[in-house]
């Protein structure tokens, strides 16, 4: 999403090119990880950082034809391998810097560091240290960019899509901004512990996983062994995707499915943890998304804070139906014309959010 900047109600700042919640995902994931924002609001500044792992994302995802025909891999007709190693190789220079860096500040400490300020960088080398570790540099390097990759395009595409179908949906805007107004007040700022006491803002999230599920076809599986499903037979290690847009948007599943409603979850037990198989935008099961509980904490918290510091409106005065919703599909699913929104002050803040 671009944010324009806005003095009361006359735009005085336009389209930046860096899309605000994205850099708020990314630094959510490398405070988790490594305890810094990796992340720059200074707009003017280039992010050699983002656009890698943009890049990896955008690598991955890109359609290839070595999927469809498996021999042409070699050839890299696309060039999403080369832009997959380029991006990744700077990725890995800056998670292996981290990671010395905090080797470097063990070995001079004398008194073991307080675990409870352990970031997850220092407590995956607390047990990888030693003959015995089962993860060495590569491998924790690795881990770090599906952390990365996996984390942040998800997260932050969400929050587009929500605010997207919010700036289309002006009465559903209003009543989700009337609850945050009522529960959190005058506080000033909103926190994890207020999401609890949120529901209708968990059912605007629940709908926008029904309706955008950041990861369309989940991520490819493979059939172990011949297995029948429904009267149909999947061979052995055919390819299998599970396409959880179709089944968000599925007439038999869904009343009115097109329409964006989130009253339809209140008071109703369907939930996004892999149980309700009609709403499985994690998947379910065994390699269910681990990131699932950092998920549905952070998704909220981002849109909620949105609603809270500011109204919102489309610039120019465009109606709020002429708003297009086209989608492109990659691993992840994008809008495919990042949303423009012109955020309105509504009341004094803390900290500016630009
Ligand atoms: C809106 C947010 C997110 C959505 C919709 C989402 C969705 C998914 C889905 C559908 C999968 C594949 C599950 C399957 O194979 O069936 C997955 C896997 C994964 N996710 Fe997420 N995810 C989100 C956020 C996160 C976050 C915040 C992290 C970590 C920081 C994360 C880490 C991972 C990892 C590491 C995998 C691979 C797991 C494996 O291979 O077993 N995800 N995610």
């Amino acid at each position: 999403m671009t944010v324009e900047k806005t003095l009361g109600d006359s735009t005085v700042l336009s389209a930046t090119y860096r899309s605000h919640e994205s850099l708020e995902a990314l630094n959510i994931i490398s405070n988790i990880l490594f305890s810094v924002d990796l992340g720059s609001y200074d707009l003017k500044k280039p992010n050699r950082f983002q656009d890698a792992v943009i890049g990896v994302m955008e690598a991955i995802g890109n359609p290839d034809a070595a999927n469809y025909f498996p021999f042409l891999g070699f050839l890299d007709l696309q060039g999403n391998r080369k832009g997959l190693k380029v991006s990744s190789e700077k990725l890995f220079r800056v998670f292996r810097g981290f990671i010395d860096a905090k080797r470097a500040e063990k070995s001079s400490r004398n008194n073991p560091k307080d675990v409870s300020s352990n970031d997850f960088v220092d407590a995956i080398l607390e047990h990888t240290e030693g003959d015995e570790a089962e993860l060495n540099t590569n491998d924790i390097v690795h881990l770090l960019l599906d952390l990365f990759g996996a984390g942040t395009d998800t997260n932050s595409s969400t929050v587009e899509w929500a605010m997207a179908e919010l700036l289309r949906n002006p009465k559903t805007m209003a009543k989700a901004q009337d609850e945050i107004d009522r529960v959190i007040g005058q506080k000033g700022v909103v926190e994890e512990s207020d999401i609890s006491e949120l529901p209708y803002l968990q059912a605007v999230v629940k709908e926008t996983f029904r309706l955008h599920p950041a990861a369309p076809l989940l991520v490819p599986r493979k059939a172990e062994s011949d297995v029948e499903i429904l009267g149909f037979m999947v061979p052995k290690d055919s390819q299998v995707l599970m396409n959880v847009w179709a089944i968000g948007r599925d007439p038999s599943v869904w009343e009115n499915p097109t329409r964006f409603e989130p009253e339809r979850f209140l008071g109703k037990e369907t939930d996004v943890k892999g149980r309700d198989y009609e709403l499985t935008p994690f998947g379910a099961g065994r390699r269910i998304c681990p990131g699932l509980p950092l998920a549905v904490k952070t998704v909220p918290l981002m849109l909620a804070s949105l609603l809270y510091s500011f109204d919102w409106k489309l610039p120019n005065d465009m109606d709020s139906q002429d708003l297009d919703m086209d989608e492109t599909f990659g691993l992840t699913l994008h809008k495919t014309n990042p949303l423009h929104a012109v955020p309105v002050k509504k009341r004094a803040i803390n900290k500016p959010l630009l």
